[in-house]
C-alpha cells in the first residue's frame, strides 16, 4: 500500500510520500528532471451513499488522508510513487513510446505459454515486493506500542495483491468488544466495482513485467462464460486439477497445491481490530461446482449472459449499490439478472463464478489466494472495456456522489498508492492503459437500425419472390392460351392437364387455393396482433404480420418445391398443329360429316375463326385419334346439324365463364399487388416513425418472429406452422439462419412431386388442422396457380 521508503516515523508524521526516483536528497518526485513534484493529495469531499453510517471511524475514509496527505504529481507520462516510471501505455526514457500488451485467452495459450505463465504467478508469490509493504495496524497502531515502530512489513508480489482486496473489503473495526461494521465495501457492491478491479491487475501485471524483466508480459483471461459445470481451466498445466483424494483441494501436480493463504484470521481482524499480515497458512481450497446447498451456483454463466449484459446501457443506477437495476456495473458484477433486472435470488457473472468455485476463491476477504482470481477478474474487465468501447460514455457518466463510500468518481481508490480515482480507470483500455483484450463476445440481438435493414431486405425478398411466381404463373397461363383471343379459345384447365396424364402434380393444383389464400392478405383475417391483443392493427403490425406470412410461405413454398411446380405442372404448351391439318381430321371422323359443324360457317357468322383447342377438343370428343389426316377440302362437306350447334353453344358459355373466372383471378392478382405495396408503405412508416414493431423488443426476435397469425393451417413439414404460431413461436431466440438450417433438414433433398402430392393430401386436405382453418375454403375453390 506504501512505499518503503515512506513509512518511517517521521514519514509517517509529516504525512508526505514524495521519494526521489534517483534516491538523491532533495529530489522529490524526480523535481529536477522535470518528472513530478510534491503536492496535496486532493481527497474526495462529496457525499457518499447511506449504507455507511460510520464517519470518521474507518482509516479509508478519504484515502489516504489518514496517512499521507502529500504525493507525487507526476508530469506527461511520468507515473509511479516518485515519478520514476512512465503511465501505463507509455515507456522509453521519456514515456514518449506507445506500448501496449494483448491478454489473451488462457485456454487458447500454447503449452509454454500457460507453462511460462503459472510459473510467473507462482515466481510473483515468492517475491517480495520491490516497493511497497502493508500495514498491519490500523492507523490508531501504526507507530507501534512505543510510538516508534512503525507497524508495516514487507510481502511478497501476489501476496501484496491478496491483501490489497481483503483490506478494501475488511469491516470498519468499531472498538474492542463491538461488532465490526460488515455494510462497507471500497470495492465491490457500488460502481468502482470494475475500476477498482481494473487497477488492482494493472498493478499486479506491471509488477510482474518488472519482476520478469518482460514488459510484454500479460495476464491472460479466462472466459467462465461457458455454461456447465464444469471448470475448464482446473488442469494441472493451467490453475490446478482437483486432488483425487481430497475434492476440496488441488491436485498434488498442480503447483498452486503449493500455496498458501494469507487474510483467513477474519475473526481475529473484525474482532480483535486487528489487519491481516503476510503470514501465510492454510492451502487453498476449491471445489468447483460443489455446493449442494446452491444449486444455482453449480453452473457456470452462460454466454448469453456476457451478451446481454453488454446490453445494459447505463453504467451505473441509484443508489449505485449492490441492489441497483439495469445497471451494467450491477449486472456484470452480479447482483443483478444478466439482462440487468435487480434479483436478490440471483448470482450472475463474475459473483457466479467466484461461487461456482465454492472455496478459497468463493469469500470476498480470501479469493485472490486462488490465482483463479487473476483470470477471472481480468475476463471481468475484458467485458467492461468492452461495454466502454460500445458505449463511449463520457466521465460524467460515472456517479461523482452519492455512490457507497470509495466508490463516487473522484475517490482515492482503496489501498492503492499512490492515490488514483476511480475516474482514471474510467477509460478504454487499448487508447489509455496500454492493454487490449483478444477477445470475442457472443452474439448479440440485433438492433433497431439492424432490423429494420432485414425487415426491408425481407420484403424485397418477398415481393421480387412474388412477382416472380406472379409471372411465372401468368406467362404459363398464357403458353396454354397459345396467344389467342380468351373469348374464342378454349381455356385450359389444370385438372384437364392431369386428366390427360401430363403431370403428376394436376393434383396438387386442383388444392392450390392453400397458398394462393397465403398470398392474399384480407385485412379482417389478419387475426391475432402480438401478444393477442385483438385492437385495431398498426400499419406496422400489418406489416410485420404479413410479411411473416409471405416469407413463411414463400420459404415453405420455395424450399419444398411446390412453387417448381409453376414450371413443372404448367399445361404443357398446346401442340400448334396446322390449322389445317385440324380440320382435314373433323371431316375424316368415319365419313360422319353430318355429326361435325360447318366451321367455316360458323366462323362466317362470327367473325374469327375457331379456336384450334376447340376444334381439338370436338376431335377429341368424337375419339377419333386415328384419322387419317384430313384434307381441308373436306372440310367444306361438313354440314352443321343443330347439335352441334348447341355443343357449340355450351361450349362458348362455359368459354365465358372461364373469362370470368380468369378475370377475377386478375383482381386478386393485383390485390396482391396493393397488399405489397401496402406492405412497403408500413416499412417506411417503420422508417419514418423510428419506433414501430421494429423496436418494440429491441430485438429481430421481438420484431420478426414474434409475430401472430389467425390463419394455423397446416404446412408443409411443418414450417408454416412454426412462423405462424401465434401463442407458441417456436422460433422466439432462433437465428434467421438456424431456423432455415432446421428446413432444410426438414426437407428431402430433392422432394419430387408426388412427395407433394401425398404430403398436400394427407397433412393438409384430410388432417384435422386443414378442416378447422379457414384456408379449406380456399382449397376447394377452383385457382389455376400452380403454388402447392
Ligand atoms: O456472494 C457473492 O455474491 C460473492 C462472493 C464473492 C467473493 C469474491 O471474492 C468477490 O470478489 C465477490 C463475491 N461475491
Amino acid at each position: 500500500q506504501f512505499p518503503r521508503e515512506c513509512v518511517t516515523p517521521a514519514g509517517l508524521l509529516s504525512g508526505q510520500c514524495c521519494p526521489s526516483p534517483s534516491g538523491l536528497d532533495n529530489d522529490p518526485c524526480g523535481f529536477a528532471e522535470g518528472r513530478g513534484e510534491c503536492v496535496s493529495i486532493t481527497a474526495d469531499a462529496r457525499p457518499h451513499g447511506p449504507q455507511y453510517p460510520h464517519d470518521g471511524r474507518d482509516d479509508r475514509e478519504r484515502w489516504p488522508i489518514r496517512y499521507f496527505n502529500r504525493t507525487c504529481q507526476c508530469n506527461g507520462n511520468f507515473s509511479g510513487f516518485n515519478c520514476g516510471r512512465c503511465r501505463h501505455g507509455w515507456t522509453g526514457a521519456n514515456c514518449d513510446e506507445r506500448v501496449s500488451v494483448v491478454r489473451r485467452n488462457v485456454m487458447q495459450l500454447s503449452s509454454d505459454q500457460k507453462r511460462a505463465f503459472v510459473s510467473a504467478l507462482d515466481q510473483a508469490k515468492r517475491t517480495v515486493h520491490p516497493d511497497l509493504v502493508i500495514a498491519t495496524r490500523r492507523h490508531a497502531e501504526i507507530l507501534g506500542p512505543d510510538g516508534n515502530t512503525v507497524q508495516f512489513e514487507n510481502i511478497t508480489i501476489y501476496n501484496y495483491f491478496v491483501w490489497t482486496h481483503y483490506y478494501s473489503v475488511s469491516k470498519t473495526f468499531l472498538g474492542a468488544g463491538q461488532a465490526s461494521f460488515g455494510g462497507v465495501d471500497f470495492s465491490h457492491e457500488g460502481p468502482g466495482f470494475v475500476t477498482w478491479h481494473r487497477y488492482h491487475l494493472l498493478q499486479l501485471e506491471r509488477d510482474m513485467q518488472d519482476m520478469l524483466q518482460d514488459p510484454s508480459f500479460a495476464l491472460p483471461y479466462w472466459n467462465f462464460a461457458i455454461g456447465g459445470s464444469t471448470c475448464d481451466i482446473c488442469t494441472d498445466d493451467l490453475m490446478g486439477a482437483r486432488s483425487s483424494f481430497d475434492m476440496n483441494s488441488l491436485s498434488a501436480n498442480s503447483i498452486f497445491a503449493q500455496w498458501r493463504v494469507i487474510c483467513e484470521s477474519v475473526e481475529d481482524y473484525d474482532t480483535l481490530g486487528t489487519i491481516c499480515n503476510s503470514t501465510e497458512t492454510a492451502p487453498i481450497r476449491r471445489n468447483p461446482a460443489g455446493n449442494v446447498n446452491r444449486p444455482m451456483v453449480q453452473r457456470l454463466p452462460e454466454p448469453q449472459d456476457v451478451a446481454d449484459c453488454l446490453q445494459v446501457n447505463a453504467f451505473d443506477t441509484a443508489p449505485y449499490y449492490s441492489t441497483s437495476s439495469e445497471s451494467f456495473r450491477n449486472t456484470v458484477e452480479g447482483y443483478s439478472a444478466p439482462k440487468g433486472n435487480y434479483d436478490p435470488a440471483v448470482r450472475s457473472l463474475h459473483n457466479l463464478a467466484h461461487l461456482f468455485l465454492n472455496g478459497t476463491g468463493g469469500q470476498t476477504h480470501l479469493s485472490p489466494n486462488d490465482p483463479i482470481f487473476v483470470l477471472l477478474h481480468t475476463y471481468t474487465d475484458a467485458i467492461f472495456d468492452e461495454w466502454l468501447r460500445r458505449q463511449s460514455p463520457g466521465s460524467a457518466t460515472y456517479p461523482e456522489e452519492n455512490a457507497p463510500i470509495g466508490h463516487n468518481r473522484g475517490y482515492n481508490m482503496v489501498p492503492f498508492w499512490p492515490p488514483v480515482t476511480n475516474a482514471e480507470m474510467f477509460v478504454m483500455a487499448p487508447e489509455n492503459l496500454g492493454y487490449s483484450y483478444e477477445a470475442q463476445w457472443p452474439g448479440q440481438p440485433f438492433t433497431t437500425t439492424e432490423i429494420i435493414t432485414m425487415a426491408i431486405v425481407a420484403a424485397l425478398v418477398v415481393v421480387a419472390v412474388v412477382f416472380a411466381a406472379t409471372t411465372c404463373a401468368v406467362r404459363a397461363r398464357s403458353r396454354t392460351e397459345g396467344h389467342q383471343p380468351l373469348l374464342s379459345d378454349q381455356y385450359q384447365r389444370y385438372d384437364d392437364v392431369k386428366s390427360q396424364g401430363s403431370s403428376p402434380c394436376g393434383r396438387v393444383l386442383h388444392h392450390s387455393g392453400l397458398s394462393v389464400s397465403g398470398l392474399y392478405w384480407p385485412h379482417g383475417s389478419s387475426g391475432r396482433s402480438v401478444g393477442g391483443d385483438r385492437g385495431a392493427e398498426s400499419a406496422a403490425h400489418r406489416f410485420t404480420v404479413r410479411t411473416k406470412k409471405v416469407a413463411s410461405r414463400a420459404v415453405d413454398q420455395l424450399l419444398s418445391g411446390s412453387w417448381l411446380p409453376v414450371r413443372n405442372c404448367a399445361p404443357p404448351p398446346v401442340p400448334n398443329p396446322a390449322r389445317k391439318g385440324l380440320l382435314c381430321r373433323l371431316t375424316a371422323m368415319d365419313g360422319d360429316s353430318s355429326a361435325l359443324p360447318d366451321l367455316k360457317d360458323i366462323e362466317t357468322k362470327l367473325g374469327r375463326k375457331v379456336p384450334d383447342s376447340l376444334i381439338r377438343s370436338l376431335v377429341g370428343g368424337k375419339h377419333h385419334e386415328k384419322s387419317a389426316p384430313p384434307h381441308l377440302s373436306n372440310y367444306n362437306k361438313c354440314c352443321a346439324n343443330s347439335g352441334d350447334l348447341k355443343r357449340l353453344e355450351s361450349k362458348m358459355q362455359f368459354l365465358k365463364q372461364e373469362m370470368a373466372h380468369l378475370r377475377a383471378i386478375d383482381v386478386k392478382l393485383m390485390q396482391q399487388l396493393m397488399s405489397i405495396n401496402e406492405g412497403i408503405e408500413s416499412i417506411r412508416w417503420i422508417i419514418e416513425d423510428k419506433g414501430g414493431a421494429a423496436s418494440q423488443d429491441g430485438s429481430l426476435t421481438g420484431s420478426l418472429y414474434s409475430l401472430s397469425d389467425s390463419q394455423d393451417g397446416t404446412s408443409l413439414r411443418g414450417s408454416f406452422n412454426s412462423l405462424n404460431d401465434a401463442n407458441s413461436d417456436d422460433l422466439d431466440g432462433l437465428s434467421v439462419g438456424s431456423y432455415l438450417d432446421t428446413l432444410a433438414e426438414d426437407l428431402p433433398e430433392d422432394p419430387s412431386p408426388t412427395d407433394l402430392e401425398c404430403f398436400t393430401e394427407k397433412s393438409v386436405i384430410d388432417g384435422d388442422a386443414f378442416s378447422k382453418s379457414p384456408l379449406k375454403l380456399r382449397v376447394e375453390s377452383d385457382e389455376y396457380y400452380c403454388f402447392g
